[in-house]
C-alpha cells in the first residue's frame, strides 16, 4: 500500500487536509505577522478525488479577521488528463488561526 493513497490512485483525505491546513497558514501567518496555531477547522469539504498525478494548486484569501484570530479560506485544484488537461476544484475549506506570543499564549493580530 503506498503512504499517501489507496490501491486505486486516490489519494488520501488526510494528506489533502494537511496540506490545506499550511497553504492557508502561510497566509495566517503573514497577517498574523508571526507565530500562529490552528485552532478550528470550521468547514472542509471534498467536491472531486485527488488521484496520483494529478498537479496541485492552493489559493488562500482572509475570510474574516477576528481579534486574535483570522480565518482563511483555501481552496484546492487539480490538473490533470495531461493528454486533455482539464483543471478543477478538488477541495474547500475555511481555517481558523489564532495569532501567538513565543510561549504560545494568544495575542491581537496587528492591524491590517
Ligand atoms: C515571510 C515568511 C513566511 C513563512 C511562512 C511560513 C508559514 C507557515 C507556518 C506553518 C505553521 C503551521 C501551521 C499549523 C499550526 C498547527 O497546526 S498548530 C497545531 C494545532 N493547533 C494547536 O495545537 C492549538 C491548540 N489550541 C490552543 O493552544 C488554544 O486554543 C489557543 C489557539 C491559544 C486559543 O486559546 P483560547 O484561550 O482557547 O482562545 P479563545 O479566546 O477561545 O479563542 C481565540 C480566538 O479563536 C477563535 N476561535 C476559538 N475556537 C474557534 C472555533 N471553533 N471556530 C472559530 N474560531 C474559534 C475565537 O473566536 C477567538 O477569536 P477572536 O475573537 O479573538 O478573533
Amino acid at each position: 500500500m503506498p503512504a499517501d493513497a489507496n490501491q486505486y490512485g486516490d489519494v488520501f483525505g488526510g494528506w489533502t487536509m494537511g496540506h490545506i491546513d499550511l497553504a492557508g497558514a502561510v497566509l495566517g501567518h503573514k497577517v498574523a505577522r508571526g507565530r500562529i496555531a490552528t485552532v478550528a477547522v470550521n468547514t472542509m469539504q471534498f467536491h472531486q478525488p485527488v488521484s496520483v498525478g494529478d498537479i496541485v494548486s492552493f489559493f488562500a484569501e482572509v475570510e474574516k479577521r477576528g481579534k486574535t484570530s483570522v480565518t482563511i479560506k483555501v481552496q484546492m485544484y487539480a490538473e490533470r488528463h495531461p493528454a486533455d488537461p482539464i483543471t478543477v476544484k478538488v477541495t474547500e475549506a475555511l481555517i481558523t488561526y489564532v495569532a501567538l506570543n513565543a510561549d504560545g499564549s494568544k495575542r491581537e493580530l496587528p492591524a491590517a
